[in-house]
């Protein structure tokens, strides 16, 4: 039975979920990180919300696990590079806390227009101050959207609903979308000219941060008012702190600050910043969606393999898992072999190729892809899998290509990988019996049928009289029974591969006995 952790205070729904679905689940939020590396190895998932910082050290202390759930959009607590590499799934839960977000900012944006936090302070002290606070209608003003996406589009919305005019920057917005939105999009400059509130809602990336330069908000109009429900680091603090005492902005409300937890800053000794401690995400219909979403995705994946809003991992399906998983199985053992067969000779791999006939090419080819390519490497890397192989590929300068024909061939499905080496392209291809077990059917464009076995061994020999013979009885000699035999031979007389399955690993010693045998090119355990 699967092990989730759950270390940050995520709804109580959560737990009854991974109950639910058959995961052991430890409930333990409010853990030191020394306290949390020493409870962690025996984990599978781990789910956080943003307190948690999934860090390489903590890794490093979790042999077993496969998948961090964030419960939350943002994954900047989680070091998804390192992740990664270690084959680990992150997967984040982008929608359930995006209206409360934008209701967030909406709010804030009601707060400075309206002073609403000093004058509910001002009132409660006793002071009826009601000509201190003359505040400005939202209706005709310009919002400026500085990242149009899930909650910057929620934001927009309810904002033309308010009768403002919305301006949007976003490099990844279509004119299209613009106009289903209502917004107008346009370029950073005009923004910062036209914008007499702007609202940020983009990650922090090495593009965004500090996309609220000090250069920046020089450029924006005199008694801008600034909201940031996003990221601190989006904005320059000690430049809006200049601006705002200077009056060219009017006020700043801020959720999300550089350094959180936020317990000092001179931003908060300004009247016109309205601050709140990271609570864009906090209602309790946003961390009940988050909650259930992060449960439900983590059981999928670690019962069935289906993996939803995955950071480092191709999408695959709760109803296609099932039916792929067949199919991966094929992908990783036909990978296996390729990967085995390159290794034994010590080459260089400078490209894998990976083609997909029949059936199986009308399939979700990305996971195929991936474990195919784990597949490959791992007996030449060690721990890849699907998460980490097209990253190590990539770091390897493997060229990685994937090609469907749209022929049909004599199998109604058949997968073929191709690794390439400096001196030798090798290609194996199998397809599935019945849907469900995975057959060998070529290896190096001659044909073979042979299932796959843990154990098995494979030989290159001239196609001569006399091989068998010897090499049958090599293994009687060692004690070695043969399970099950297959031949194959490219023309009378060439080349000629054997591949037989052993109910054990073959010793060393065999090994080389049949290495050494009469008419044998060359021989390579295999295991599976
Ligand atoms: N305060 C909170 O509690 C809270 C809650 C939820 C989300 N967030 C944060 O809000 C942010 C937005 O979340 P989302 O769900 O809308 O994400 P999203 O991915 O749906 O949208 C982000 C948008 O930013 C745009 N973008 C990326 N780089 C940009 C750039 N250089 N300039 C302009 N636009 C750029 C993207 O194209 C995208 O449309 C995230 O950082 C998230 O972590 C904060
Ligand atoms: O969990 C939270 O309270 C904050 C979540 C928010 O920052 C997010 O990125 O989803």
């Amino acid at each position: 039975m699967p092990k989730v952790l759950i270390s940050d205070k995520l709804s109580p729904a959560s737990v009854e979920i991974f109950k639910r679905r058959g995961i052991e689940v430890d409930f333990k939020p409010g853990l030191s990180p020394a306290e949390l590396r020493a409870i962690i190895a025996p984990y599978d998932g781990l789910a956080v919300r943003s307190a948690t910082k999934v860090t390489r050290e903590l890794m490093e202390a979790a042999p077993n696990l496969k998948v961090v759930g964030r419960a939350g959009i943002g994954v900047d607590n989680v070091d998804v590079t390192t992740a990664t590499a270690r084959g680990v799934v992150v997967m984040n839960t982008p929608y359930g806390n995006a209206i409360t977000t934008a209701e967030h900012a909406i709010a804030m944006m009601f707060a400075l227009a309206r002073q609403l936090p000093e004058a509910s302070a001002s009132t409660k002290a006793g002071r009826w101050e009601k000509n201190r606070f003359m505040g400005v209608e939202l209706f005709g003003k310009t919002l400026g959207l500085i990242g149009c996406g899930n909650i910057g589009s929620i934001v927009a919305d309810r904002a033309v609903g308010l009768h403002m005019k919305v301006v949007a920057f976003d490099p990844f917005l279509s004119e299209k979308r613009a106009v289903e939105l209502g917004v107008e999009k346009v370029e950073l400059n005009e923004l910062l000219e036209r914008a007499d509130f702007v609202t940020l809602h983009t990650p922090l990336t090495e593009q965004t941060r500090n996309i609220l330069s000090r250069g920046n908000i020089a450029r924006l109009k005199q008694g801008v008012r600034i909201i940031n429900c996003a990221r601190g680091g989006l904005v320059d603090e000690a430049a809006l702190y200049d601006a705002l005492k200077s009056g060219h902005v009017a006020g700043a409300a801020l959720d999300v600050f550089e350094t959180e937890p936020a317990t000092d800053s001179p931003l908060f000794g300004l009247e016109n910043v309205v601050c709140t401690p990271h609570l864009g995400a906090a209602t309790a219909e946003a961390q009940e969606n988050v909650a259930l979403q992060v449960a439900d995705q983590m059981a999928d994946f670690l019962l069935t393999g289906a993996v939803s809003n995955a950071i480092n991992m191709p999408s695959v399906t709760a109803e296609e898992a099932p039916r792929l998983k067949p199919y991966m199985e094929l992908a990783r053992l036909l990978g296996g072999l390729a990967g085995q067969l390159t290794a034994a000779q010590g080459d260089a791999i400078t490209a894998i190729r990976v083609e997909y006939e029949g059936h199986v090419a009308e399939l979700n080819r990305k996971p195929l892809s991936a474990a195919a390519l784990a597949g490959v490497l791992t007996p030449l890397m060690g721990a890849v899998n699907m998460v980490n192989a097209p990253v190590v590929a990539r770091e390897r300068g493997i060229e990685v290509a994937e090609t469907v024909h749209e022929r049909r061939g004599d199998y109604a499905t058949l997968l073929r990988v191709t690794v390439v080496t400096d001196r030798q392209d090798r290609s194996v291809a199998g397809t599935l019996v019945g849907d469900a077990k995975p057959r060998l059917v070529e290896i190096k464009g001659i044909p073979v049928e042979a299932d796959f076995a843990p154990h098995m061994l494979y030989v290159t020999n001239q196609d001569k009289p006399g091989f068998i013979g010897r090499f049958g009885m090599a293994l009687a000699n060692a004690g070695i029974n043969i399970a099950t035999f297959h031949l194959g031979r490219s023309a009378q007389g060439g080349d000629a591969i054997c591949l037989v399955s052993l109910d054990g690993p073959l010793p060393e010693p065999v090994l080389a006995e049949v290495r050494a045998l009469p008419l044998v090119v060359q021989a390579t355990a295999l295991s599976f």
